[in-house]
């Protein structure tokens, strides 16, 4: 394993967590190179689960999940609230570990971790309000009752670019609500995850409640689809794999929560504070490197404003540091690997050959690898890639527009409906075009929104269901309605 510098080194392990035991790929085995980005210098080797691991992990969770959903919730609260705790603790180790595989910068990674345990914190006391009803009957004969209950055994796939935060956000819930869960990480990714699983066992946590498997996305997948153990999947990644796994699994109508992509608008209105848009606009564009599902992925900007807007936004993006994740001052770290740079590469040449003017940025950086200098361009058009594909790296595609109306029309112009922003100071405007965009999350004045208090998902074919909030653990249970007559 890598020197990472970590203060606890045991946080660093290459092996899988199967059935309350820790399984290495075998020595000269089948593996997974896991590499890093900033150098592509490989810093582990994961395994790539068998056959019969992942039944055995799935038959595991399946015996283990009467006790676990038997126990009081308070003491699942317990264990949840512990991990939460070891996770802040070494939330240094961790940042660095995620930097190391991932390439963000360390103090957004430490951002992403603590934020993040915060799901984790927030349904360790869910769990304890794991309300039923108890609804006034229409008859004199009976009572009507309803009880939650935990909806199986639960499994997770998530990605890379948020490697920790999108595991509690899934772990969390699924545990409070009575559930084991299993996880199979990003292959870019995966020690984050495993160190995670560390950090469980640790809290108590039971290795058949809490497992972690690396391995072949598609047999894995598949597995996850048909085997009649599991009762939920629950996925963040691209709107492709998901429709995959919708598909896969509608023989045995499993229960999915879908996380997909997403195609943010962002709009600046001329009533807007121009200063906190462009904050806003930094914010929503640039972190992670433009890596997140709810990036702004095109900038609407009214006529009025949109020169002055532009030449701001130009003069910030510029000014982003470029490097390597963990040295200080770093605000832009690598994309996550070629196929990103080709993306974000083929977007900008759509653009710019239909037109569109590049004010900064534009080509990969002299730190080499696959860093792109933050990129803003103007006078792009509906009719540009860009505006129908999420670009999912660091450019900034500015759209004037004349109407409120029009500006709604263009923003809801796309099948994806995750997260979309806006600036403004009218309050009747606020209101309207809040109801107006298609999406399930809508920043006003700010480009930044997941909290593990808010309801994070998306409508259209950006997902299915929602994390976070008190919405969030109804993902993992059941209702059942109990007639009570006889008395
Ligand atoms: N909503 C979001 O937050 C994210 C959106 N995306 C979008 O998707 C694009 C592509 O990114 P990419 O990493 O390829 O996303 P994917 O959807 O391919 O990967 C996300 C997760 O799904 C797994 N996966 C891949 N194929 C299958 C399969 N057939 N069955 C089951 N699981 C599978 C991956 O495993 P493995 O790593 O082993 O392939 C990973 O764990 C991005 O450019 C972006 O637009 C990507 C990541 C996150
Ligand atoms: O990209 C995602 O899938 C989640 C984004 C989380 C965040 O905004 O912190």
């Amino acid at each position: 394993m890598p020197d990472l510098n970590l203060k606890d080194p045991g946080l660093l392990t290459d092996a899988n967590m199967i059935a309350g035991e820790w399984v290495r790929a075998p020595k000269g085995g089948d593996g997974i190179d896991v590499t890093n980005p900033a150098d592509r210098s490989v810093i582990a080797r994961v395994p790539k689960v068998s056959a019969e691991q992942l039944k055995k992990a799935i038959a595991a969770a399946k015996a283990a999940m009467p006790a676990w959903a038997a126990r009081p919730a308070k003491e699942r609260a317990a264990l949840l609230r512990k991990w939460y705790e070891l996770i802040v603790e070494n939330a240094d180790d961790l940042a660095k570990i995620l930097t190391a595989e991932q390439g963000k910068p360390l103090a957004e990674a430490k951002g992403e971790i603590l934020s993040n345990a915060g799901y984790l914190e927030w349904f360790a006391e869910e769990a304890k309000r794991l309300y039923g009803d108890v609804i006034p009957t229409p008859s004199t004969d009976r009572r009507i009752l309803t009880l939650k209950q935990p909806v199986g055994v639960c499994a997770a796939i998530t990605p890379w670019n948020f490697p920790n935060g999108m595991i509690t956000r899934k772990a969390g819930p699924a545990l409070a609500a009575g559930c084991p869960i299993i996880v199979k990480p990003a292959s870019q990714t995966p020690l984050s995850a495993l160190a995670l699983a560390v950090l469980a066992e640790r809290a108590g946590i039971p290795g058949d409640i809490f497992q972690v498997v690396t391995g072949k996305a598609s047999d894995i997948g598949t597995e996850f689809c048909t085997n009649p153990d599991i009762a939920k999947i629950t996925f963040t990644g691209s709107t492709e794999v998901g429709r995959k796994l919708l598909r896969d699994s509608a023989d045995q109508i499993k229960k999915l929560s879908l996380e997909l992509g997403g195609n943010a608008p962002f709009i600046v209105f001329e009533d807007a504070d121009l200063d906190a848009a462009v904050e806003g606009a930094m914010m929503a564009k640039f972190r992670n490197s433009g890596q997140t599902c709810v990036c702004a992925n095109r900038i609407y900007v009214h006529e009025a404003v949109v020169e002055e807007f532009t030449k701001k936004l130009t003069e910030k993006a510029a000014g982003l540091k470029l490097g390597r994740g963990e040295d200080e001052g770093t605000q832009q770290g690598p994309l996550i690997d070629d196929a990103a740079v080709a993306k974000m590469e083929e977007h900008l040449k759509d653009a710019l050959d239909k037109g569109a003017t590049l004010h900064t940025g534009g080509e990969r950086s002299e730190l080499g690898g696959t860093w792109f200098k933050p990129t803003v361009i103007s006078g792009v058009t509906q009719q540009m890639k860009l505006a129908h594909e999420e670009t999912f790296a660091p450019l900034a595609p500015v759209i004037p527009f004349r109407e409120e109306a029009e500006a709604i029309a263009m923003a809801n112009d796309t099948e994806f409906g995750l997260a979309a922003y806006f600036y403004t100071r009218d309050l009747a405007r606020t209101f309207r075009v809040a109801e107006a965009l298609e999406s399930g999350m809508v920043g006003i004045n700010t480009g930044l929104i997941a909290s593990e208090v808010a309801p994070f998902g998306g409508v259209k074919q950006s997902g299915l269901g929602r994390e976070g909030s008190k919405y969030g653990i109804d993902e993992y249970v059941e209702i059942k309605y109990l007639a009570v007559a006889g008395m």
